[in-house]
């Protein structure tokens, strides 16, 4: 964020998230009605278990390893200036298949801005994790929201109210930031 907006067109806006129960997909939307740019989701080649208990089963033993599970999305990244990046906090960590995908892209020279969902314990190591892979690139201060809590059976809660509450946050955010998309104004 410095002294200047920054203007960026909207063909050069990325918006990459990650979403299990839809809450992330609900900011990434919210961020994509404000700034345009394209919206990608990401796919596993192998797609992670249905269950909740055997997904955190799994998603530890990944962190615990390192394994990076390999992406059926694929990016064009050199299209792209500007990199939103959405995922929720797992296991207090940045999930495995976001690690795949910044480990998969150079994203050096380009504005980075992540943002995030939770059970209500925040972005753990999440956005660190983010710096840590793009040390050449213009990481901005990230947003993070409480979602849902698939634990507790709370899947997509950033509907009705929440989603009107939600979009209030992400305006000021976007403003704070100071990203202003071509195509927008
Ligand atoms: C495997 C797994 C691990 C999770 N670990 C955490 C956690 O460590 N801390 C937290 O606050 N929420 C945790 N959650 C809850 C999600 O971060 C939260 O429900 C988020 O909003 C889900 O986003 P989504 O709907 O885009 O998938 C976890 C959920 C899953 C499925």
């Amino acid at each position: 964020t410095g002294d200047y907006p920054i203007e960026q067109n909207a063909d050069k806006i990325l918006i990459v998230y990650l979403s299990r129960t839809n809450n992330t997909k609900a900011i990434a939307e919210i961020i994509h009605d404000e700034v345009g740019g394209d919206v990608v989701t990401l796919e596993l080649k192998t797609p992670y278990p249905e269950d909740y208990d055997a997904i955190v089963k799994q998603v530890a033993q990944e962190n615990e390893s390192g394994f990076l599970p390999p992406l059926k999305t694929e990016v064009d990244i050199d299209k792209y200036d500007t990199i939103f990046l959405g995922f929720p906090t797992w296991g207090m960590q940045l999930p495995p298949p976001m690690k795949s995908f910044l480990s998969a892209h150079d994203l050096n020279g380009k504005t980075v801005i992540p943002f995030n969902t939770n059970g209500g314990y925040g972005i753990g190591s999440s956005f660190i994790t983010v710096k840590e892979h793009c040390p050449e690139s213009d990481v901005l201060d990230g947003f993070s929201i409480k979602g849902g809590s698939e634990r507790d059976g709370i899947y997509l809660a950033i509907k009705g109210k929440r989603h009107d509450e939600a979009q209030e946050e992400v305006r000021s955010w976007l403003e704070k930031l100071d990203i202003t998309s071509v195509s927008k104004q």
